[in-house]
């Protein structure tokens, strides 16, 4: 049977041809960056080349990149390979930039548009397709998110700025890119406007002829780039670190595991209370936050801590990892030894450890194990332990 590929053809011919405009031609000097923002590196790539790429992904082309004069090179470099787009120079404002930009895709013919700012690289493909598909029904469309603090009108008071009349939140939100229009429609509005100060968007010039503007979600990462702190890496969500500590076992000793007093007829001898269980932990936990090792913060050789009680180290771990901004995700921690048993002291061990640490014993795991009477620990010469702890960025 012959396909029809009359049909599909048409379909391909009815496709609209969608072009974007990004307008990357601006100083960025709030942005304190030592080239413009949009060329500055962030989260591993020159901040253009994010929302770029997302829009060729899309399928968007041509894609017309709108640059500051004699950027060439820099814009050549921030988006090489990518496939459909091109470059032209801006103006002096954001407004004379889109225009300008608007102005080149004639020869393009497209029918839609996007128009997007350089300097919000968090560009999804869930965005895109939602204003894309909110277009086929509207004359324009724009990203919106709804504001979340109560908002009040500055005014200058006497001995400095007060507050003026409360706005309601309701009905105000905060407009971000890309923004979709009717390519003929734009331009023509763009052309028309005559007022001698900028439009804030694109939007507003489009409202300017009396298009109706559609609005749909936004998102938080499409937060534009404009301070010095928006180029700051943020701390990881998750860090982790590892611990492993021994300890002797001798006649004649308290054996202290995981903050408890345990029966047995050897203790473990050492550090202050030798208790190899938390010792492990405080590894783990300044580790976690690059913040050394047990040994740095409580020396074996000074005898201010000799005999005492290891819950002191676990409590100022713990508030070493709450001051670096982080909290307890989980602790896995396995003890190694023939005897004697604990699986009778484990649950007693996770409160303990919970207890001091202030958090749920539900995030504490205590194990043990043997090693079938082989090395040191099985020939109960001694007791190590390991740790395993996962920070979590609060
Ligand atoms: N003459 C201009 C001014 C701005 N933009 C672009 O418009 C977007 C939004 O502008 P903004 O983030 O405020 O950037 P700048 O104006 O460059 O920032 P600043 O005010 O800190 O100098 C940016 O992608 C910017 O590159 C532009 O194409 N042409
Ligand atoms: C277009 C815009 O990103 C919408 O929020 C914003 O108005 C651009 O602001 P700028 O100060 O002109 O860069």
């Amino acid at each position: 049977m012959s396909q029809d590929t009359s049909s599909a053809a048409e379909n391909i011919g009815a496709l609209p041809r969608i072009a974007a405009v990004v307008v990357a031609a601006g100083q960025g000097l709030r942005a304190g960056q030592p080239l413009p923002k949009q060329f500055a590196m962030w989260r591993g790539k020159p901040v253009v080349r994010h929302s770029v790429e997302a829009l060729a992904k899309a399928g968007v082309a041509p894609i017309l990149v709108v640059i500051p004069e004699g950027a060439e090179e820099l814009a050549n470099g921030a988006l090489a390979g990518i496939a459909g787009v091109r470059f032209t120079v801006g103006g002096e404002t954001r407004q004379q930039s889109v225009r300008l930009g608007l102005e080149v895709l004639g020869a393009d013919e497209p029918d839609r548009v996007l128009i997007h700012d350089a300097a919000r690289p968090g560009l999804s493909p869930g965005v895109i397709g939602r204003i894309l598909e909110a277009l086929d029904l509207s004359k324009a469309v724009i990203p919106v998110l709804s504001v979340v603090d109560s908002l009040a009108h500055y005014e200058d008071g006497a001995s400095g700025p007060v507050m003026g009349a409360p706005a309601r939140r309701e009905a105000l939100r905060r407009v971000q890119t890309p923004q979709a229009f009717h390519y003929a429609e734009i331009l023509e509005a763009h052309r028309k406007w005559s007022s001698p100060a900028d439009a804030g968007d694109d939007a507003q010039v489009a409202q300017a002829i009396g298009l109706e503007i559609a609005l749909v979600e936004g998102d938080e990462a499409l937060h534009k780039l404009t301070f010095a702190s928006d180029f700051q890496p943020s701390a990881p969500p998750v860090r982790v670190g590892t611990g492993y500590d021994v300890h002797r076992l001798v006649e004649g000793e308290e054996l202290w595991l995981c903050g408890i007093r345990i029966e047995h007829s050897h203790g473990l001898s050492g550090h202050s209370d030798a208790d190899v269980a938390i010792h492990a932990l405080v590894d783990a936990m300044l580790g976690a936050i690059g913040a050394g090792d047990i040994g740095q913060h409580f020396p074996p050789s000074d005898p201010q801590w000799r005999g005492v009680s290891s819950d002191r180290f676990l409590i100022h771990a713990g508030n070493l990892v709450a001051n670096a901004g982080y909290c307890l995700g989980n602790a896995d921690i396995t003890i190694i030894c023939e005897s004697p048993r604990l699986g009778p002291h484990r649950e007693a061990m996770r409160a303990r450890l919970a207890e001091i640490l202030n958090v749920d014993p539900a995030v504490i795991a205590v194990k043990a194990t043997t090693t079938e009477k082989l090395g040191f620990t099985g020939r109960s010469e001694g007791i190590a332990a390991q740790a395993a702890v996962c920070l979590c960025r609060m």
